[in-house]
């Protein structure tokens, strides 16, 4: 049973939104750059989106209502943590088909189902997705997760780190800031050799190129979410290049957006980890590259209560993947029916708000949220003993 809504609850997807500001403030910028490709991603409402990128953007494809969007589960947890939205959804008579393809990083790769499953994400334009494993050695097969982000040029990965309003210990309060991480280079080039036997070199690459455009879209997201801060996370210090282009390239966009009041600062990784455990409170809108942003997402996961809250997507100028924005396979409880299916399902209802479902976002959001209130249905991850069925049936 849906619950009544006429209680003014704070649905858990707008909980970044808080601020927002309208579309016009976000536009009346100067200088030469366009408006990154911002999608609706946080926001309660489609009126305060900005404009799509590119003209020939479509969400989704849609006959008689009901949008087709891509379903990839992922290895370990994934199938039970999509089994949940899809039941969810269900109940909640939200009008998405579902192309799903049960892709998987433990069995070689199955180059037929690739090749469908990206077909179909290009279709459809928006995709949800659980996570892939990779194989430690070099003689396994390349990461499928990158590959996709790389191959559909979904570069900018967002991640919301907040404290929900559940009973679960947390070391901090007001945790509330989002993590803008570039997805496609960096130290995930994939580019290593051993130019002698016992010496490897790994590269990391950073252009200007993708440094500005992910620069803009953290702004452009700020902007869009109400948000006042971009911080720049790199170790300049010692990488002067690369990191330094990166945080040069920051501080050159920081200009261009100085009349729309965002505050622009910067910070060395090292210190910001311990930023973010000490005083997490103090960000607002990270931006950093590839390695960065991951192991400050997991940093982030760690203090509001784990990888299951935390919601994340990746965008890119024609195409949008919604996953959990701290990225595990979660081998170890596969098919314990003890997972927390949060993450997935709060990446689930902002993949509703980006295809315009906001009706069936919010209902959804509103029995996440008082479920997560009420706290009497938590799984192991938050000290509840709850499995994962107890909680999917508690929110519909
Ligand atoms: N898609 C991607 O971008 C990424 C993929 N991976 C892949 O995942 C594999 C395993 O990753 P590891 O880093 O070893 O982490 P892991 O999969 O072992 O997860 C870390 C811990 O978080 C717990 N956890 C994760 N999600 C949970 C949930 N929803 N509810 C409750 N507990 C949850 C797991 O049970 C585990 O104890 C890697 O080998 C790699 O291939 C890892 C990082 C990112
Ligand atoms: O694909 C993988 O196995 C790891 C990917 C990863 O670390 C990431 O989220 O960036």
């Amino acid at each position: 049973m849906l619950r009544n809504l006429s209680r003014p609850l704070r649905p858990v997807a707008s909980l970044c939104a808080r601020r927002a500001v309208p579309a016009a403030a976000a536009t009346n910028l100067s200088g030469p750059f366009q408006l990154a490709p911002v999608r609706s991603f946080g926001t309660v409402e489609t009126k305060t989106a900005l404009p799509p990128a590119s003209a020939s953007f479509q969400p989704g494809t849609v006959y008689g209502g009901q949008h087709t969007v891509t379903l990839i589960p992922g290895d370990g947890i994934g199938l039970e943590m999509a089994n949940a939205v899809k039941t969810i959804f269900s109940a909640a008579n939200v009008p998405v088909n579902w192309e799903q393809f049960d892709l998987s990083g433990y069995t070689k790769k199955d180059e037929q189902m690739l090749k469908q499953a990206m077909d179909s994400i290009r279709r459809n334009k928006v995709a949800l997705k659980g996570i892939l494993y990779t194989p430690r050695s070099h003689l396994g097969h390349s990461s499928l997760n990158v590959f996709l982000r790389k191959d559909l040029d979904i570069y900018a990965s967002t991640s919301i780190i907040e404290n929900l309003p559940g009973s679960w210990p947390t070391r901090h309060k007001n945790v509330n800031f989002a993590i803008i991480r570039e997805n496609t280079e960096g130290e995930y080039s994939g580019l290593e050799h051993t130019p002698v036997p016992g010496v490897v070199e790994s590269l990391k690459v950073v252009t200007r190129y993708k440094t500005e455009r992910i620069a803009k879209y953290a702004f452009d997201f700020a902007l869009k979410n109400g948000r006042k801060k971009v911080t720049a996370i790199h170790k300049a210090n010692i990488m002067k290049l690369g990191d330094g282009l990166f945080l040069n390239t920051c501080r050159e966009v920081a200009k261009r957006y100085e009349s729309s009041g965002i505050q622009f600062n910067d910070m060395i990784v090292d210190n910001a980890s311990m930023q973010l455990v000490s005083k997490p409170s103090q960000f607002d809108v990270i931006v950093c590259g590839n390695l960065y942003g991951n192991i400050l997402s997991n940093v982030g996961a760690a203090i509001v209560g784990g990888p299951g809250l935390v919601p994340g997507a990746n965008f890119g100028a024609n195409y949008a993947v919604f996953e959990p924005g701290c990225r595990h396979v979660g081998k170890d409880i596969q098919g314990r029916n003890s997972a927390n299916p949060t993450a997935l399902l709060m990446s689930s209802i902002h993949m509703l708000r980006h295809l315009g479902l906001n009706n069936e976002a919010n209902r959804i959001s509103q029995a996440l949220t008082a479920v997560i209130t009420e706290s009497k249905v938590l799984t192991p991850d938050l000290g509840g003993s709850n499995t994962t069925t107890d909680f999917t049936t508690a929110v519909m």
